[in-house]
Parts: structure tokens; C-alpha cells; sequence
């Protein structure tokens, strides 16, 4: 193997006992406090390029190292969780909720405990999902161009009309927690009717719906009403807005394909803030080119960072660069999770019992509790259990 090439870091707290490395620096201060006012050396990578390879990360693990905190650029498999492990560690965090980059049965052969971040990016991941659908539905990216080229020279009656989403049904694939918060949004401020298709039965967001329905009713407003689809089909056929909640696997790897776009309404809107190749895109760019008024919200793209060629030349298409889970509180909220995910393990703690409950966690004035918030593999490796 070649030889690793230096890479640059910045260190706090130099002589503490445990050496743990973060492949980038993450927002707040918060997570650097924790993990340097718990014995460790931090070494955070400040090399200036975006995405580091496995051999920066090689490099970055050296001969020794406790854990390290990654992000989900990054490829995490046998070549780095046996390095992790012959340095001596243990812990490995993704600053992310989904961890399709990690391999988690290498992760489990080499004993490497793999931490995710729940829950703290829920609301902030759903209002971008429902700021594309509105972008989308209300030609809003078009339209400040057309603002900014100095086209406007006067109110029309067909300038930039768009869709009303009150009424329509909205579509939901993957109503976990992001795709059942995205729900209750469109549901709660448009009005929408909900159709949904999941694996198992999102029993709160039904009973949400219900209630919400019985409120409106009640204040002679025709009621909002859900159903739960048997099939991904009866959701691409019967929603008007259509958005991509799963996790990134391979039962959802080009979910939408030709054949289903096909199905969709016409006129549809199909948003996606989960992973890019839940959506084969040129399969997509061929659709957009063909139905102009489909139109379609992105947040992530099948080979991240680059689009599918055609897509940036398409009106109907809304992109932003991965920015979902992209507010304050959020990010800084994932590092801290991220980091006490790493320091956990190294520390001994127990697996925190509720993934979906890290409020305890994020408190500023608090001391967290002595627990991982989330270990994906706990139970493969055998991680005890923190009692609530
Ligand atoms: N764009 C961004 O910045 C962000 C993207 N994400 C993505 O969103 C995903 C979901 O996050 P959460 O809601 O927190 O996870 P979650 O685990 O609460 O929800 C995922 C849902 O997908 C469902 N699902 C799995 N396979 C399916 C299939 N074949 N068909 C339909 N549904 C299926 C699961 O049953 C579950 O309800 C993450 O895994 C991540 O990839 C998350 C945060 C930010
Ligand atoms: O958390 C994730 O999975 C993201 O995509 C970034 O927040």
C-alpha cells in the first residue's frame, strides 16, 4: 500500500489519555467541550478538501486511535473499521442519521461500535422537504430569476401560475420519523389529504389525521383524511405531491424508476431530501424533459456532487446541495451526538434505550447522561442497555 500522505489537523487538549478523531470540523462548541473535559486528545481534520478519501482517513487513524466521528461522504468498510481496530479503537459516530456509507457488518467483524444521530434533525429535514414541495408547487426558483433578469414589466393573469395545494393528497414513502413530521406539516398548514406508504403502520400520524379531520369538521371545514397505501403504486398513482422518506438500502435503490414515474400524475410534484439513488435521475431528467409540468424538489442526487447531466438545465427541477438537516440547532445538536456517541463507548457507558428520545442530550446546561445516544449495531455487538 502506498504510504499515506500527512494530512493537516488541528489538536485540542494534547495530553488527554484518549486520542479521538473527527474527520471534520462540525458547527457548536459544545461536542469539542464534552469530549476534552472527558480526557480526550481531539484531532480535528483541517485539510481543505471536501470529501477525503479512504487513504486521508487511513492517515488520519495513524497507529493509534480510540474512535473517530465521521460524515456520510465518507466510505466506511472493512479497509477502515480494521485500521480503527488495529489502532486500538472502538467507536465510530457518522455526524448523520443515515449511515448507507458504513458498512455495518464490517463495522461488527471488527468489533467497532457505529454510531448515528436521531431525532435532532427531524423537524429541520421535514421543513426543507416542505420548502421544496412549496418551491416547487409555486415556481418560486423560476420566478426569481425571471425577477432578477428584469423580465417582469407587469402583473398577468398567467404569469407563473402554479399549483394550490389545499385539498390535494399528499404522498408520503417512508413515514418514519422525518416522513411522518413532513406529513403532519403539509397536513397541519395546507390541508392536504395523506396517503402513505410504509413498512410498518405510523399509528401516530393516522391518529394525528383523525383527530385533525374530527377539528376541522367540527369547525365546518371539510375534514383532512389519510389512508395507508398497500403498495408504493396506489401513492405514485393517487398523490398530488409526492415526498421520499426511506432509508437508503437496497429495497428502496431506484424506488422511483421509469415505470413508476410513469404512473404519476402528470402534473405531480415529486420531492426527494432522503438519498439520491432512491431516484434513478436520468430516468427523472428524461420524465422532466417530457412533462413540463411535472416538476420535482432535490436535495440529493445519485452521485453526490454532481448532478445527472440534463437536470440543470430543467425549469421544473428545484436543487439545493444537501442542505436539509442544515439549521443551527441541528448541526450542532448531530455533533454533540456524534461525539458522545464516540465517547460512550470509549468511556464503557450503555446504549442509550430510545434512539428516538435524545432531548436528555442536547441540553446545554446539563451534564448528558452516561450513556451512547445511538449505536446502530448494539445489539450485534452485544452493548448493554441503559435503563430509562
Ligand atoms: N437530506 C438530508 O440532509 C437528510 C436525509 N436523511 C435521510 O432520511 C432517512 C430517514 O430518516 P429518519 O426519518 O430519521 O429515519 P426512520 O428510520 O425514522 O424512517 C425511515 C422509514 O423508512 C421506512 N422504510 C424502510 N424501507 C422502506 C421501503 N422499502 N419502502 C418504504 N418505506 C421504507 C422505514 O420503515 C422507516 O419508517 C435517513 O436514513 C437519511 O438517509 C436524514 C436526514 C437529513
Ligand atoms: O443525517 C443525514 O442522514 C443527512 O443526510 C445529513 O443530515
Amino acid at each position: 500500500m502506498a504510504m499515506a500522505k500527512p494530512i493537516s489537523i488541528e489538536v485540542w487538549n494534547p495530553s488527554g489519555k484518549y486520542r479521538v478523531v473527527s474527520t471534520k470540523s462540525m458547527p457548536g462548541m459544545r461536542w469539542i467541550r464534552l469530549l476534552t473535559d472527558n480526557d480526550c486528545r481531539l484531532e480535528i481534520c483541517t485539510e481543505p478538501k471536501t470529501i477525503l478519501s479512504v487513504d486521508d482517513i487511513l492517515a488520519l487513524i495513524g497507529d493509534r486511535c480510540d474512535g473517530v466521528i465521521g460524515q456520510l461522504t465518507e466510505d466506511w468498510g472493512e479497509v477502515l473499521f480494521s485500521a480503527l481496530k488495529r489502532a486500538g479503537g472502538t467507536a465510530f459516530s457518522n455526524m448523520a442519521v443515515g449511515y448507507n456509507n458504513v458498512d455495518v457488518e464490517a463495522a461488527n467483524r471488527n468489533g467497532i461500535a457505529v454510531g448515528n444521530t436521531p431525532g435532532v434533525l427531524t423537524e429541520t429535514t421535514a421543513e426543507l422537504a416542505a420548502s421544496l414541495t412549496l418551491a416547487a408547487a409555486r415556481r418560486i426558483v423560476e420566478a426569481d430569476q425571471f425577477m432578477r433578469a428584469g423580465l417582469y414589466d407587469g402583473w398577468l393573469p398567467h404569469l407563473f401560475v402554479g399549483n394550490l395545494l389545499k385539498g390535494q393528497t399528499v404522498g408520503v414513502i417512508g413515514a418514519g420519523r422525518i416522513g411522518s413530521a413532513y406529513a403532519r406539516m403539509m397536513i397541519e398548514g395546507f390541508k392536504m389529504n395523506l396517503i402513505y406508504y410504509d413498512l410498518y403502520q405510523a399509528t401516530r400520524l393516522e391518529k394525528f389525521v383523525t383527530a385533525y379531520g374530527e377539528f376541522l369538521k367540527a369547525n365546518g371545514e371539510q375534514p383532512v383524511t389519510w389512508k395507508r397505501a398497500a403498495t408504493m403504486e396506489d401513492v405514485l398513482r393517487e398523490a398530488d405531491v409526492i415526498s421520499l422518506h426511506p432509508v437508503l438500502d437496497k429495497t428502496t435503490y431506484h424506488l422511483i424508476n421509469p415505470e413508476r414515474l410513469a404512473i404519476m400524475k402528470k402534473e405531480a410534484i415529486l420531492v426527494n431530501a432522503s438519498r439520491g439513488p432512491v431516484i434513478d435521475e436520468a430516468a427523472l431528467v428524461e420524465h422532466l424533459k417530457a412533462n413540463p409540468m411535472f416538476r420535482v424538489g432535490l436535495d440529493v442526487f445519485e452521485d453526490e456532487p454532481y448532478m445527472k447531466p440534463g437536470l440543470a438545465d430543467m425549469k421544473n427541477a428545484v436543487v439545493v446541495p444537501h442542505i436539509a438537516s442544515a439549521s443551527k440547532w441541528t448541526r450542532e445538536g448531530m455533533s454533540t451526538l456524534a461525539a458522545l456517541n464516540v465517547l460512550g463507548k470509549i468511556k464503557g457507558y450503555p446504549v442509550w434505550g430510545n434512539p428516538n428520545q435524545v432531548e436528555p442530550f442536547l441540553n446545554e446546561n446539563a451534564t448528558p447522561p452516561p450513556a451512547c445516544p445511538s449505536i446502530v449495531n448494539a445489539k450485534q455487538l452485544g452493548l448493554p442497555s441503559a435503563k430509562l
